[in-house]
């Protein structure tokens, strides 16, 4: 009988949520976690949600990022803050599978369909959790003080390069992000080039995985 047994397998992977509204750049951010994570020879998978359809999934399978087995879809047939807060059962049944398929996986990232700025995650589905917002839709989002904005653990603002091409003064932006959540973090972020997403991995390996290693 084999008797060895990794801590990690026992603790089961930590749970990442990633929210924010449609179209912020949520699928693009994880296409640059992925590698940043690798590299870092930290093993991830990902689950995404869709309102009727895998679309987020199906990307990710075929970017050649990931094994396409480690990425999992689940179909919120219902209005996405639904399986992520109110009945997560479907997507903690997915993060379970993940990880019997997987038990090397020390970390799984779950996407939220695009939803509005009320969308929060149910701490039964994951450890921690991130929003996205982006400059194109409107640098008065923070002010605005939705839940997302305000409780999640990590405000991304996304999108910073079209900043001036959308009339947005991206400092006063960030500043008045760091306000409303009384200095919580708030990371810069643009998907497309990569930056600022080593401070979100930063992020996670500190607060997280860091933690869940020492505990
Ligand atoms: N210029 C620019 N475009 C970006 C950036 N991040 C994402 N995009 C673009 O924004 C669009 C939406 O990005 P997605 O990653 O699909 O957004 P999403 O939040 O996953 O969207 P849903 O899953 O539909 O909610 C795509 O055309 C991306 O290429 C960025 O930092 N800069």
């Amino acid at each position: 009988m084999n008797t060895s047994f990794d801590l990690n397998s026992l603790a089961g992977p930590a749970r990442v949520g990633i929210g924010g509204p449609v179209g912020s750049g949520k699928t693009a951010l994880i296409e640059k976690l992925i590698p940043a994570f690798q590299q870092r020879q930290i093993e991830i998978g990902i689950i995404t949600n869709d309102l009727v359809t895998k679309e987020d999934a199906e990307r990710l399978r075929k970017s050649g990022l990931i094994d396409p087995e480690r990425v999992m879809a689940v179909e919120a047939g219902a209005c996405p803050h639904t399986v992520i807060r109110e009945d997560p059962t479907l997507n903690i049944e997915a993060a379970e599978q993940m990880t019997i398929n997987f038990p090397d996986i020390e970390l799984i990232l779950i996407e939220s369909g695009g939803d509005n700025l009320a969308s929060t995650f149910s701490l039964d589905l994951v450890d921690q959790w991130m929003f996205v917002i982006d400059v194109a839709g409107g640098d008065d989002i923070p002010r605005k003080k939705g839940p997302g904005v305000l409780q999640s653990d990590l405000l991304m603002i996304n999108k910073k390069d079209l900043a001036p091409y959308v009339g947005v003064d991206f400092d006063a932006m960030y500043s008045e992000a760091k306000n409303v959540r009384e200095n919580r973090p708030v990371v810069a972020i643009n998907s497309r080039s990569g930056e600022g997403v080593e401070q979100v991995v930063d992020y996670i390996v500190s607060n997280l995985l860091f933690n869940k290693a020492m505990s």
